[in-house]
C-alpha cells in the first residue's frame, strides 16, 4: 500500500538532538528511539553526530559511541523508514559517506554556511553518484539576504541537491522572512524547498507553516524538541498540526506521541525548554548548537552565559568558530579584572 505523503518529515532528534546530550547517545537508545520512529511511518530518520559525519572531536564534542555504530543501529531496526547522514565539507569525508552507505544510509545532507555553498561542490556530486538522494543544506540562513540565499540554493542546485534547504539554524528568522525566503526559492529553483527551524523564539511551528503555505514539501522535526537549543518543531506536534490542516504526512499521530512520551523523554538530561540562553539564540542569531559551549565557558570564566552569547551575535560567528567561544569569554573576564 502507498503511503500518501503531502509533506516529508525528517525526524533529526538523533542528530540535532545530539547537541542538546552533549553526543552522549548510545546504541541502546538509538535503538528504540529509531524503532518506534520507524514503526510511526517517519520517512526520514537523521543520525549523525550533531556536526555531522566525522564530528567527534574536541573542537566540536566528543561522541560517547561512534557514529557509524548508531547509524548502524537504526538502519537495523527502522524498517520503511530510511536513514540519513550530516555532512559538513570540511568536518565530513567523502569516505565517511562511502561508510555510511555500506551501512545503509540512503540520505546525505550536506550542509554549508549560507554563503559558502561552493564548498558542497564535491560532496553534493560524489553523494549523487553513490546513489544517495542530496540534500543541500544552507545553514544560519538568517545571515543572508534573500538574493544571496537564492544565488547560493542555486549553486547546491546546480551540484545536483535534489531538495536545497533553508536552515534557521540560530531560531532568529521571522516567519514574514521565511515566507519571503521561501517564496523566492520556491520561484527559483527546479528542486524541492525544505525547511529546518529551531525554536529559542518559540517561532519554530508558526515559521515551519509559512513555509510550507509557501511551497516547502521537506520539513524537519525534532521528537521532544530534542535538538539542540530549544529544539526544531516538535515533530508529533507538527505531525497533529498537519493533520488538522488535512495535510498527509503519512506518520501514525498516537505513535508519534507514544514514541515522544515513552522513548524520548526518558533520554532528555533537562526538559527541553526555551530557557533565557535558548531565548538569546534565537534574538542574537547565534548558532543553537554553541549553547553547551557557551555555558561551559560562562561556568569556567565566570561570565553570564547570555553575555557571551550576544558578543558572539555581534561578531557573527558562524559554524566551525566554536574556538571563539572560550576567546570571547576569557576576553570578557579579562575586561573585568
Ligand atoms: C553544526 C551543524 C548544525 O547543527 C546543523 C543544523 O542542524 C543547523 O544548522 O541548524
Ligand atoms: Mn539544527
Amino acid at each position: 500500500m502507498t503511503i500518501q505523503r503531502d509533506i516529508l518529515i525528517t525526524e533529526v532528534a538523533l542528530r540535532d538532538g545530539s547537541h542538546a546530550i552533549a553526543h552522549q547517545y548510545t546504541v541502546d537508545q538509538v535503538l528504540r528511539v529509531a524503532k518506534a520512529l520507524g514503526e510511526a511511518g517517519v520517512p526520514y530518520i537523521e543520525v549523525s553526530h550533531g556536526d555531522g559525519l566525522g564530528g567527534s572531536s574536541l573542537q566540536y564534542g566528543l561522541s560517547l559511541t561512534d557514529e557509524l555504530k548508531l547509524i548502524e543501529a537504526a538502519v537495523s531496526v527502522s524498517g520503511d523508514s530510511k536513514v540519513a547522514v550530516l555532512v559538513l565539507p570540511g568536518i565530513g569525508t567523502i569516505e565517511d559517506m562511502k561508510e555510511a552507505i555500506k551501512l545503509g544510509a540512503k540520505m546525505a545532507r550536506i550542509a554549508t554556511h549560507v554563503t559558502e555553498a561552493d564548498v558542497s561542490a564535491q560532496h553534493i556530486s560524489k553523494a549523487k553518484d553513490m546513489g544517495l538522494e542530496t540534500v543541500g543544506f544552507l545553514m544560519m540562513s538568517h545571515m543572508a539576504p534573500v538574493d544571496k540565499l537564492v544565488e547560493q540554493a542555486k549553486l547546491m542546485e546546480s551540484y545536483g541537491a535534489d531538495t536545497v534547504y533553508m536552515v534557521d539554524s540560530a531560531g532568529a528568522l521571522l516567519p514574514h522572512e521565511v515566507r519571503e525566503r521561501t517564496r523566492a526559492l520556491r520561484d527559483h529553483l527546479g528542486v524541492n524547498v525544505g525547511f529546518h527551524g529551531h525554536n529559542n523564539l518559540s517561532l519554530a511551528m508558526a515559521n515551519t507553516l509559512a513555509a510550507i503555505e509557501e511551497g516547502a514539501v521537506r520539513i524537519d522535526g525534532s521528537i521532544r524538541c530534542l535538538g539542540a537549543g530549544a529544539g526544531n518543531t516538535q515533530t508529533e506536534v507538527l505531525v497533529a498540526v498537519l493533520e488538522r490542516m488535512g495535510i498527509q504526512t503519512g506518520i501514525d499521530l498516537y505513535k508519534i506521541m507514544d514514541t515522544a512520551e515513552e522513548v524520548v523523554a526518558p533520554i532528555l538530561q533537562v526538559p527541553q525548554e526555551i530557557t533565557r540562553d535558548n531565548l538569546v539564540l534565537g534574538y542574537a542569531g547565534v548558532y543553537s548548537s554553541f549553547m553547551l559551549h557557551a555555558q561551559r565557558a560562562a561556568k569556567k570564566f565566570g561570565i553570564d552565559s547570555r553575555d557571551i552569547l550576544i558578543e558572539l551575535g555581534k561578531l557573527k560567528v558562524v559554524g566551525g568558530q566554536e574556538d571563539m567561544i572560550i576567546d570571547v569569554a576569557s576576553e570578557m573576564a579579562k575586561a573585568r579584572n
